[in-house]
């Protein structure tokens, strides 16, 4: 199981995921084991654009990878790739290379999937339907059962959202009591199966200032948030510890983090503020709850930097190592 090549997607071909692939493709220490689902002629423009010498070969699920290069199964844009200028006209095949390497994900040809950043408005705009991330539309496409959880993790952080790409005045209607106890569910489960965390201790966020303040500053916590949290305790019992909910703020002092294997935040930027402070340039975006393993990058397009030579890899690396070591925990956790 193990020695399946990742499948990797670029993600927005204008952006700077195309040069992180070909950048750590071209890398001499780098071991391989990649394939990209992406436009090859794309992929060779940006190369030259980037003047990072990779060979790239056409490949198929199930064909023998070369011994070096970059593999490609060949997903073509409808018009050539303009580094930092997106064109909504290729949206939808940058959502066909997605679905190309979820397939052969789910045939057992690719251990997992890496995907480089795109930009939901490019998407959204280009197919005419929202698009919201990832997260979601791969839940879709694999008929994932559970309910799908962003979780970044970086520097001394494993952050977990209940709710993700949404505007700021809907959050407070989207936190259900169904919803947190999913998302609590799905985040033990992970970390118990995935991440081979016996017994993890998970800190849960209240939505308002001071987590409502006894209902002075906001109701949610005690209508919503209380009761599902005693709800997923029964039924989780001494396979995680849940905790909350506590102040937002109060969750990312150092002695909470201390005590807590990961926070679970109930809006976008509770969580991801505090973890790209600490660690953005080197964070792993990771959905669980999926029927394959996918981590990101925990970045988004930086068109400012496409074919720069000046994007960072650092994310994408790591993004690349988790899912390794995710891969071979799930492959474990069968045998
Ligand atoms: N995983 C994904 O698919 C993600 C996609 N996005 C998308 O990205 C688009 C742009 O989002 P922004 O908020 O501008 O965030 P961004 O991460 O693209 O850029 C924010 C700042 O960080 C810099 N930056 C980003 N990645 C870098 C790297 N690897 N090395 C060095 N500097 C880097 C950029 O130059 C910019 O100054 C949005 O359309 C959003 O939807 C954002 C986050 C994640
Ligand atoms: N802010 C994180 C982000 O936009 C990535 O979302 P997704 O595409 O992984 O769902």
């Amino acid at each position: 199981m193990t020695s399946l090549p990742l499948a990797v997607t670029p993600g927005e071909p204008a952006g700077i995921g195309p040069d992180l692939v070909l950048q750590t493709a071209a890398d001499a220490a780098w071991p391989g084991g990649l394939v990209a689902f992406a436009d090859p002629e794309a992929l060779a423009r940006r190369a030259r654009e980037l003047g990072v010498m990779v060979t790239l070969h056409e490949w198929a699920p199930g064909a023998p990878l070369p011994s070096s290069g970059l593999p490609v199964y060949p997903v073509p844009l409808a018009q050539p790739a303009e580094a930092g200028r997106p064109d909504g006209a290729n949206a939808a095949a940058t959502l066909a290379a997605l679905d190309r390497a979820v397939e052969a994900v789910l045939a057992g040809h690719c251990m997992g999937l890496v995907t480089g950043p795109l930009s939901k408005a490019v998407i959204s705009d280009g197919t005419s339907r929202p698009f919201s991330g990832h997260t979601e539309y791969l839940a879709e496409r694999a008929g994932a059962t559970g309910h799908p959880v962003m979780m970044l993790i970086g520097g001394n952080l494993r952050v977990a959202l209940v709710t993700t790409h949404l505007p700021l005045r809907a959050v407070p209607d989207a936190i259900t009591g169904d919803k947190v106890i999913r998302v609590v569910r799905t985040t033990a489960e992970a970390l118990i199966e995935d991440f081979a965390i016996p017994e993890p201790r998970i800190l849960v966020t209240g939505l308002n200032p001071h987590a409502g303040e006894g209902g002075h500053l906001g109701h949610e916590e005690q209508q919503i948030i209380e009761p599902a949290l005693e709800r997923i305790r029964q039924e989780l019992g001494d396979r995680a510890h849940v905790e909350g909910p506590v102040p937002g703020d109060t969750a990312f002092t150092p002695r909470c983090l201390r005590e807590a294997d990961t926070v679970i935040c109930m809006y976008h930027d509770q969580g991801l503020a505090p973890l790209k402070q600490q660690a953005f340039g080197g964070a792993v975006n990771v959905s669980l709850g999926l029927p394959f393993v996918r981590t990101s990058v925990d970045h988004g397009t930086a068109f400012d930097l496409a074919a720069s030579g000046n994007a960072g890899g650092g994310s994408f690396r790591e993004a690349i190592a988790l899912a390794r070591t995710l891969a071979a925990n799930r492959a474990r956790a069968t045998v």
